[in-house]
């Protein structure tokens, strides 16, 4: 099309006047106050943990142990549950030595149980409400992983690890639940892990529980909306902490080792600090890994056939010695 030199110059001008008179200014305007309120928003949504009544399984060590520390510091009531009474007394005394100048803190009760004994969660969370008459965050991080070839291993043993990462975890949850639902008010977490949303050889029984317990907690948050009561689920990629140690093995034996990739996993007080940030943003479902684990999430979901080809070969290389 040919324009008259005058339709020309009025053209011209009108887009020269669009983009730096009218609209861009209006677009960046716009945008500057949309991520203003976004972030007036995420302030506004934060909860605090001050005060708060917080529980945390598996306090004893590890993730746990920090995570005690990291919400202890930050003002919350803290219920430390795990198996070992003098570990976890050794860390109320730590902590009630700690002297915050910024925030009241409180010395942590303590609930002593083991998750796989099904009675023994019920009196458990009785003891817990008892505490402080509520719990306003739930923290279900006690843990339990595995090491194995499924030719050699016992289903006993799946049914160990699913009672010490499943059962015994969703019992507790339900056994606290209906005081939350009473209040409208609470928050569960879960730790579950990379392999709560991927499968790795040598790992059936942990990844099976972790998975488990995805479905689980996924469901929970959906039923759980309408009485105020969140849930989180949040994924670590390796931590350095004794769960290779711990892990138990196909006939039932301690594993005992420290295994390379959970050596150089990573800083149990940075996860912790996530984990604090996940509560307070109201996060509901966390990944917190590398590129590696994290690109391998999205290759199982979309492009299974790759991702199966690649743990397949990794098997073959993997044989561990005491599966032989
Ligand atoms: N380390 C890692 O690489 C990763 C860990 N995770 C998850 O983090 C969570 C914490 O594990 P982590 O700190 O690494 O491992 P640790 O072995 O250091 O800690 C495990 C904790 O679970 C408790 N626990 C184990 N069995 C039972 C039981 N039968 N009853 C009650 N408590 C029990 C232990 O306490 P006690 O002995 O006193 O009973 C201990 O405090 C686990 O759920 C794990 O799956 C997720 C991804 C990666
Ligand atoms: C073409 C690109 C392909 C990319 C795909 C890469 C596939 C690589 C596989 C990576 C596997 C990561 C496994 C991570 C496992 C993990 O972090 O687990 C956390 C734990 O719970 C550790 O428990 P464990 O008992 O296993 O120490």
């Amino acid at each position: 099309m040919v324009l008259s030199p005058l339709r020309r110059s009025i053209s011209r001008y009108s887009t020269m006047d669009l983009m730096f008179g009218g609209v861009t200014p209006l677009v960046l305007g716009g945008l500057g106050v949309l991520m203003l309120y976004q972030l007036l928003r995420r302030m506004w949504k934060r909860a605090s943990v001050r005060d708060a009544v917080v529980v945390i399984t598996g306090a004893s060590s590890g993730l746990g142990k920090e995570c005690a520390r990291v919400f202890h510091g930050a003002g919350a009531k803290l219920i430390l549950c795990g198996r070992n009474r003098t570990l976890l007394e050794e860390l109320v005394q730590e902590l009630s030595t700690v002297v915050n100048s910024n925030r009241k803190t409180y010395t942590p009760n303590t609930v002593i149980f083991d998750l796989s004994k099904l009675e023994a969660v019920t009196c458990a969370a009785e003891e817990i409400l008892k505490c402080h008459g509520h719990v306003d965050v739930l923290i279900n991080n006690a843990g339990i992983s595995f090491r194995g070839n499924i030719l050699n291993t016992h289903v006993s043993v799946h049914k160990e690890v699913m009672d010490i990462n499943y059962f015994g975890p969703i019992a507790l949850t339900q056994a606290i639940l209906p005081s939350m639902v009473q209040r409208r008010s609470g928050r569960v977490v879960v730790i579950s892990s990379i392999q709560g949303k991927i499968s790795i050889p040598f790992r059936s029984a942990y990844a099976a529980s972790k998975h488990a317990a995805q479905a689980y907690f996924d469901c929970l948050r959906a039923e759980m909306e309408q009485f105020g009561i969140e849930v989180s689920v949040v994924s670590p990629g390796y931590i350095r902490t004794n769960l290779s140690v711990n892990a138990v093995t196909g006939d039932g034996s301690k594993y005992g080792l420290l295994d390379k990739n959970t050596a150089e996993g990573m800083d149990p007080r940075e996860v912790a600090d996530a984990v604090l940030r996940v509560v307070q943003r109201k996060q509901k479902d966390v990944l917190l890994a590398g590129l590696l684990p994290t690109l391998a999430v999205y290759v199982r979901t979309l492009c299974p056939a790759l991702f199966f080809r690649l743990m397949a070969a990794r098997a073959r290389k993997e044989q561990k010695p005491k599966d032989t």
